[in-house]
């Protein structure tokens, strides 16, 4: 698809032309949320719940989009999220996105359930890169993942706390959701890895995996004992309170992301965007905070960064975009992103993304949830 013909909307857009080529299932996949999906359609609503307070005259002509996401300077304070199996929407898998958003100054966190191995990906990158873990029961292995990781050059490790188990996607019960042949984890040793799933066992290949690999009696002893694993800085993603900030700062965590995971885990859980400020409020200096869920576009980042976000990450839309045209498209997404950013901040008279303050009025007395 010629990248022209993303620009007039670039999120609608891109899901639209992106469903026109993959099949229903694997777009069910990617665009569905656990239980009712209450909290995916919050995710986005959530940014609606606030105003922007311009100021004039400010003499605001080229505003720095620039930050340092834990010493990984970029460009543009959007990163992609981790999201597994991308050999679903693109033969090329996380090698397409990673290049991408290289070319635009963006950071990328590959997923521990890559379809291309996590050393191939190194290689191929041209901007920073963290590594995304789960919390398996096999501590060795996620031991080992972290030593690879450390060794093939990247600069953080995520760990995701909110997956004990998998959220209940009804749209992948409902299609009986497998993974096709030749899309594996191919970072997992084969003795957890193999294939995930089969068809006809009342429960989607991704769920039944997480069931036979995901450890739920993960606690805040592991992440203690995953932090004297490695010298990279390491980041928990997934908390929605105050309460579990600090805990993780308390735990050695360098950054957290606040995430509902995309409203695919807890049904009805907080959006991400509303827990933000208790977040960030509650660990102030002690570690970075960052946000993912429903970021669209430029003005999306300027709300959240104004409640305290460093950067945010982008999930679904880089997949949207990687299954409508690649590479290219990928990159056109994230000049949009930056254009309308760099449009916002000259129109609301911000210079940078550090002098946010008085920036919001909310928008309505009653919140979306
Ligand atoms: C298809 C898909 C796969 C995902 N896989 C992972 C994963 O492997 N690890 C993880 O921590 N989060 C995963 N996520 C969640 C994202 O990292 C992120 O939290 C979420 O997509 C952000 O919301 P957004 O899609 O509205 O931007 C996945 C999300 C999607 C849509
Ligand atoms: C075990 C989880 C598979 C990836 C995924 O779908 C998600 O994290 O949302």
């Amino acid at each position: 698809m010629a990248t022209a013909q993303l620009r007039p909307d670039a999120a609608d857009g891109l899901e639209r032309a992106a469903r026109a080529v993959l099949p229903s299932s694997v777009a069910d996949f990617i665009g569905g949320g656990a239980g009712e999906e209450l909290t995916l359609a919050w995710e986005q609503q959530a940014f609606t719940d606030y105003a922007l307070r311009p100021r004039v005259l400010s003499g605001v002509d080229r505003p720095d989009l620039s930050v340092s996401m834990l010493g990984c300077a970029v460009s543009l304070p959007m990163a992609v999220a981790p999201m597994a199996y991308q050999r679903l929407v693109h033969p090329a898998g996380e090698l397409e996105a990673v290049e991408a958003a290289g070319r635009a100054g963006a950071l990328t966190v590959v997923p521990m359930l890559s379809s291309v191995g996590l050393e191939e990906v190194a290689d191929a990158a041209a901007g920073p890169l963290w590594f995304q873990l789960y919390c398996l029961r096999d501590r060795e292995v996620v031991a080992d993942l972290a030593r690879r990781a450390e060794r093939a050059g990247y600069r953080a490790l995520v760990l995701t706390a909110d997956a004990p188990r998998l959220g209940s996607r009804r749209r992948d019960l409902r299609n009986g959701f497998t993974l096709p042949p030749g899309v594996t984890p191919v970072n997992l040793p084969h003795r957890i890895g193999g294939v995930p799933g089969a068809p006809g066992t009342g429960a989607s290949a991704i769920a039944q995996h997480a069931a036979a690999t995901h450890d739920a009696t993960f606690s805040w002893s592991d992440l203690a004992w995953l932090r004297a694993q490695t010298e990279l800085p390491l980041v928990v993603k997934g908390v929605l309170c105050a309460e579990d900030a600090v805990r993780a700062a308390d735990t050695g965590a360098d950054g957290i992301i606040v995430s509902s995971h995309g409203g695919r885990q807890l049904d009805r859980a907080v959006p991400s965007l509303h827990a933000l400020p208790e977040v960030a409020e509650a660990v102030g200096d002690r570690c970075e905070v960052y946000l993912d869920g429903g970021v669209r576009r430029g003005t999306d980042i300027l709300v959240a960064a104004a409640l305290g976000a460093r950067a945010v990450f982008a999930g679904r839309p880089v997949l949207w975009a990687l299954a409508a045209g690649g590479a290219d498209a990928v990159a056109e997404l994230f000049a949009q992103v930056r254009g309308e950013l760099q449009e916002a901040m000259v129109l609301a008279g911000r210079s940078s993304l550090a002098g946010l303050d008085g920036l919001l009025s909310p928008r309505r007395r009653e919140r979306t949830c």
